[in-house]
């Protein structure tokens, strides 16, 4: 099959065929809103990865249907190499399953674990594969939303990858996260989005700077270890001081500002990295 780095990881086949063409191997992560398998297409005869959708408390799956679609859907709708490439999106059991290209490597939430803060030129060159994304999204009308190491693929190719748009605004979709809440993940949000406020463009490139301060500095800049003082501290801006950014110091600023008139914009974002 075709990604051979994946011989190695991949076990004995289960049994469990999905939509009678893809063979489950291993969990390749886990989320809030399901486990990612590693597939093999039989019908192709390669390695693909499918998404198992919650159902969450609706046992009929009529929701997480929709969600799946527009999870794929909001993906599709940008053409650029830096987002996963959604290749179907099938039914089994009632239960929907999203078929995307097999990723090689690991989230760099998961390299920030294993390996601490990691180089700023490693951080400079994430920074600008991701801004060129978000740029590629946000002119497709496409707000992400979600935008945080974890949902960063490092592949072994040197590709970087934005994944899961399971929270994405698209103009018009059938299906949006619940009102009142908000979408995303509280250490990395902006604070009008922890606000509830429309979904902006801005709202990305502030998660993208607490993303790029994450993989620099180890932390995310607004993590308080438990969840209301962390929503605090995004509300109120504190965060914590820089201690290894260095020349990434003044973009990191740039992005994180609270303010939407005063936050970088992707073109001086771009521009800057290029000049560091
Ligand atoms: N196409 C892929 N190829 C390889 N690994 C993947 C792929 N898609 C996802 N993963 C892995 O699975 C993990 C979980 O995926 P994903 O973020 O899409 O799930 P989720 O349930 O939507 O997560 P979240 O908690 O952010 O909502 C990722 O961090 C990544 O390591």
């Amino acid at each position: 099959m075709g990604v051979l780095t994946y011989a190695a990881e991949a076990p004995i086949a289960s049994g469990i065929v999905v939509a009678g063409r893809y063979r489950l191997c291993s969990v390749l992560g886990r989320g809030g809103m399901g486990t990612v398998w590693l597939a093999q297409d039989e019908l192709m005869e390669r390695w693909v990865a499918v998404k198992q959708v919650d159902l969450g408390s609706d046992w009929s799956g009529k929701t997480a249907r929709k969600r799946a679609l527009a999870e794929a859907r909001a993906a599709s709708r940008v053409e650029h190499p830096g987002v996963v490439r959604i290749i179907d999106v099938v039914r089994d059991d009632d239960q929907p399953w999203i078929v995307m290209e097999a990723l090689s490597g690991q989230s760099l939430g998961a390299a920030i674990k294993e390996q601490g803060p990691l180089p700023v030129e490693q951080v400079v060159r994430i920074g600008h594969c991701i801004v060129d994304v978000l740029d590629a999204a946000h002119r497709a009308g496409v707000v992400h939303r979600d935008v945080k190491p974890g949902n960063v693929q490092l592949c072994d190719d040197g590709r970087v990858v934005l994944l899961d748009f399971g929270v994405a605004h698209v103009p018009g979709a059938d299906w949006r996260p619940p009102p009142g809440g908000f979408a995303g993940s509280p250490a990395f949000v902006s604070p009008e989005q922890l606000q509830g406020g429309e979904p902006l463009a801005a709202s990305d490139l502030f998660s993208l700077g607490a993303t790029l301060y994450a993989a620099v500095e180890g932390r995310s800049p607004f993590d308080r270890g438990d969840l209301f003082a962390t929503v605090l501290a995004v509300a109120e801006g504190r965060m914590t001081p820089f201690r290894r950014a260095g020349r990434l110091t003044p973009v990191l600023e740039g992005l994180l500002q609270p303010k939407l008139g005063r936050r970088w914009s992707a073109a001086r974002t771009r521009a800057a990295l290029l000049n560091l």
